[in-house]
């Protein structure tokens, strides 16, 4: 078994609003390059901690954690429709083996998923379907959510299973940092807004253009005093990536939920994707990591960010 593990920030307004072209270019060679050593470890299996944003998961059923034995991609903003490659059979071990370490999770044989899961995988490896890839859905978007020690037991009982396999694994984590789109609450949400967060599911083209243009719409005034979401908190940002670049993981038990929504926007909690991927990793030992990326991109909506890491 080897391990490499890639946490990338997603923004679906790549390439829909971008910002000034040296930026573009900076990320985009960031990713060629997580892309690049990607190719080189030639994983035989991703297991991919990915959030879903109102497209696949809603609040007529909202398990804090799914694992998909199949998957298919939505294709919301400009991220491609398709299957994934899932092996039905080791997802359903994973379910079991998770189980049994006294942690819950859902499982779905069946699950659409978004940019939160697609948009990592296109930017590592190029496409929906190149590897072998586990889905693993964490609730980040639609609160009350668990705390973040329990995404650390279930990234810990994946490493467990992982270090059973005589496979080259690469985790990912995908989300995040701090950013709060125009994603809307279902506390006080007006009726027609709270029937789509509960049961939403395949919304007509025209809604779904809708929905994107909205977001444009936020990110050309995101980061004035016109904008009312959160702000990007690069102070947050860089000190959460410090924590686990300085294997000081077990300090995410001591977050709180409502005190990073208010200082670093509410789809922060994209973290935790992160968090669950990083303890995977700890669980096979001590780990180096790199900050290989960090930069607040308003355009983007993203406290925009990516790390690298691997066993000692
Ligand atoms: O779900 C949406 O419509 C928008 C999501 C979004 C926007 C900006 C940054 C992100 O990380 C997002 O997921
Ligand atoms: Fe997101």
């Amino acid at each position: 078994m080897t391990v490499l593990l890639k946490c990338l920030s997603h923004t679906p307004l790549r390439g829909l609003y971008d910002p000034e072209p040296s930026i573009v270019a900076e990320v985009e060679q960031v990713l060629v390059q997580a892309k690049a050593d990607v190719e080189a470890f030639d994983p035989e299996l991703i297991i991919l901690f990915a959030p879903d944003h109102y497209n696949g998961l809603f609040y007529d059923l909202m398990p804090p954690f799914v694992v998909a034995t199949a998957a298919e991609s939505v294709g919301d903003y400009n991220t491609p429709l398709g299957n994934l490659s899932i092996p039905q059979d080791l997802a359903l071990d994973l379910v079991r083996y998770i189980h049994d370490k006294d942690v819950d999770v859902a499982l779905s044989h069946r699950l659409q998923v978004d940019h939160g899961c697609t948009q990592i995988l296109m930017e590592t490896t190029g496409s929906l379907t190149r590897y072998p890839v586990i889905p693993i859905i964490i609730n980040s978007v639609a609160p009350p959510f668990n705390p973040y020690r329990r995404i650390r037991k279930l990234g810990d009982a994946i490493g467990q299973f992982i270090a059973t396999l005589n496979k080259r694994v690469l985790i990912l984590g995908s989300g995040g940092l701090s950013h709060e789109p125009p994603v809307p609450l279902l506390s006080g949400a007006a009726s027609e807004v709270a029937e789509f967060l509960i049961c939403g599911r395949n919304p007509t083209p025209e809604a779904r253009a809708a929905r994107e243009a909205r977001t444009v719409a936020a990110a050309k005034i995101f980061g004035t005093a016109e904008c009312e979401l959160t702000p990007l908190n690069a102070e947050w940002d860089n000190a959460f990536m410090d924590l686990l670049a300085n294997n000081e993981l077990e300090k995410v038990d001591a977050f709180e939920v409502e005190v990073i929504s208010k200082e670093a926007g509410r789809s922060t909690h994209e973290v935790r994707t992160w968090v669950a991927a990083f303890a995977a990793l700890a669980a096979q030992g001590d780990y180096t990591a790199t900050k290989d990326y960090y930069r607040p991109i308003n355009e983007w909506i993203a406290g925009y960010g990516v790390i690298s890491a691997q066993p000692n």
